[in-house]
């Protein structure tokens, strides 16, 4: 049931009353790259490792030791002055955090390796070789905490993928600014040669030659100009070579292939079959890369013709719940052909709260399965937290669900998918429909529970539309058509790369076979 069709320009003027009041304790989790990056801070911001190194470096002269406890220092103090939350709103800044940290082990191996082979400092006192042993216990003590290489190179392709999404210049980045439609985050710590050099390595591995060179021509300018190099003129000069001839072979080759050929042709070179391989199957997304970032950066895709046939209006719920019919929920269709709405208030502040406080310890990291040999793993394509709770655990989520079986007519699955997105953390462009025995994904229903700072739009790049994560909103799109249950490949979808903040969605389908006959409540 719905009252009346207004014009969308006018709608929401004065229909939206954003929530704010009660205040979920906001907490940032974990980055894109599973790490928990708040308690690394802290951890930081204590150890003074001045005390521990400053004895080797006058001992031993080590260049290393040196850059690395001056690199150390610098996000150290930075913590020290700003506030964590202020330091880690900047995703270089995580970069930073995490690069340093995963240092650590070989900076002990090496001492460990000087202890055993300096005689004079085996003669030093006791009293002074214990203090440092002790610095060194409660350092490691942290040592659970500590990110490995692995995590480092994973928050590069992070970084990596801000870049490409929100078009950010290299130079920029290695200055610590990340400067993109009319944002600006800025970090005091710029990038050493060998944080650049990280980056051109992995963009690399990841075939977006363009962005390896010009990394490394960025590792490089630093390198010369650092007094203590961060990272060996032979590993940049590597790089560097082969993406160059990769990026000219490549270019070569597109020359001579027509336009279908030569996306093949990018895929082949772009990405690795691990990389490649994700739950839902392939979807073409390499065909829709610029509109997805583009809708990604806020851009607008639509003629202002088509969008002025979009309106918003008030639902009354189609099973005659007496709540609605006094409070209506407002809905806004936000595309027609594939059919998507958004409601707004759907869910309070109140319930948000409750919802992630259950969800919150039973987060873990985003799993994906490999189509090919059924094994879990970690894939780039995907990159979050996520917990799935069933409904009959919890009366909150019954009720949730209760009412939006109401608003929407259809039966809701049993389970709400929780999902939690880092900074960097993001969710490729897919279909949901996958098609199994126990029924296909008829439509997606998502929650959206929190404000991101920025990024984090649900983007459809076929449909050309974007929806804002707005606090206590939910997005509802059919990924079959209900009158014959045909796939619709135009619902194609992503979770855009949170570049500020975190973002929080509460995801439910619709089954196609847990139906009742009548439901079909948008026509
Ligand atoms: O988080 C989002 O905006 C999209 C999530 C999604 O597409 C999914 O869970 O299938
Ligand atoms: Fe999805």
């Amino acid at each position: 049931m719905e009252l009346g069709r207004i014009p969308l320009s006018y709608c929401w003027v004065l229909l939206i009353i954003f929530n704010e009041g009660i205040r979920f304790t906001e907490c940032h989790l974990f980055t894109s790259y599973n790490i928990d990056v708040e308690r690394l801070a802290n951890v930081i911001s204590k150890v003074d490792l001045d005390v521990l190194l400053n004895g080797y470096i006058s001992m031993n002269n080590i260049d290393h030791l040196k850059s690395y406890l001056g690199e150390y220092n610098k996000i150290r103090r930075e913590i020290i002055e700003s506030d964590v939350n202020k330091f880690l709103a900047n995703p270089i800044n995580e970069y930073l955090l995490i690069g340093r940290l995963a240092e650590w082990e070989t900076i002990h191996q090496l001492i460990i390796n000087l202890d055993s082979q300096n005689v004079s400092f085996v003669n030093n006192s006791i009293h002074e070789r214990n203090n440092r042993d002790n610095l060194f216990l409660n350092v490691l003590s942290a040592k659970k905490l500590l990110p490995t290489n692995d995590d480092t190179a994973k928050a590069a392709l992070g970084l990596l993928r801000l870049q490409t999404t929100y078009r950010v210049d290299t130079l920029d980045m290695a200055e610590g600014k990340i400067v993109s439609s009319g944002l600006n985050i800025y970090s005091s710590s710029p990038l050493t040669a060998q944080d650049c050099w990280l980056l051109g390595q992995q963009s690399y591995m990841i075939g977006q030659y363009d962005y390896a060179i010009s990394w490394l021509k960025e590792s490089l300018q630093r390198y010369h100009k650092e007094g203590h190099k961060t990272v060996k003129l032979e590993q940049i000069l590597q790089y560097y070579v082969f993406a160059s001839y990769k990026q000219e072979l490549t270019q070569q080759l597109l020359q001579l292939m027509a336009p279908r050929g030569q996306t093949e042709l990018r895929n082949i070179f772009d990405l690795s079959e691990s990389q490649r391989a994700y739950t839902q199957t392939s979807t073409g997304q390499e065909d829709h890369n610029e509109d997805y970032s583009a809708l990604c950066r806020g851009e607008n895709l639509v003629e202002n013709h088509v969008e002025d046939q979009l309106y918003c209006s008030y639902t009354f719920g189609n099973l005659g719940g007496a709540l609605m019919r006094f409070q209506p929920i407002k809905k806004e269709l936000v595309s027609r052909n594939p059919y998507i709405v958004w409601f707004l208030d759907v869910i309070s502040d109140q319930d948000i709260d409750s919802v992630k406080n259950i969800a919150y310890p039973k987060m873990g990291q985003v799993l994906t399965i490999n189509a090919l040999n059924e094994e879990r793993f970690q894939s780039q394509r995907r990159v979050g937290e996520t917990t799935l709770l069933m409904d009959k655990n919890y009366s909150i989520l019954r009720r949730i669900a209760r009412q939006m079986e109401d608003i929407t007519g259809y039966v809701l699955s049993e389970a709400s998918n929780i999902l939690s997105y880092g900074v960097g953390g993001h969710f490729s462009p897919h279909c949901d429909y996958i098609g199994t025995k126990t029924g296909n994904d008829l439509a997606t229903l998502i929650f959206y529970l929190n404000e991101v700072e920025i990024g984090g739009s649900t983007v459809f790049p076929i449909a050309k539309k974007r929806v804002k994560p707005v606090k206590g909103s939910a997005a509802f799109w059919y990924n079959l058509n209900p009158n014959n249950g045909e796939e619709i490949p135009s619902t194609l979808h992503a979770s855009c790369p949170i570049l500020s903040g975190y973002k929080w969605v509460m995801v439910k389908s619709i089954n196609s076979l847990e139906q009742r006959p009548e439901a079909n409540v948008f026509n």
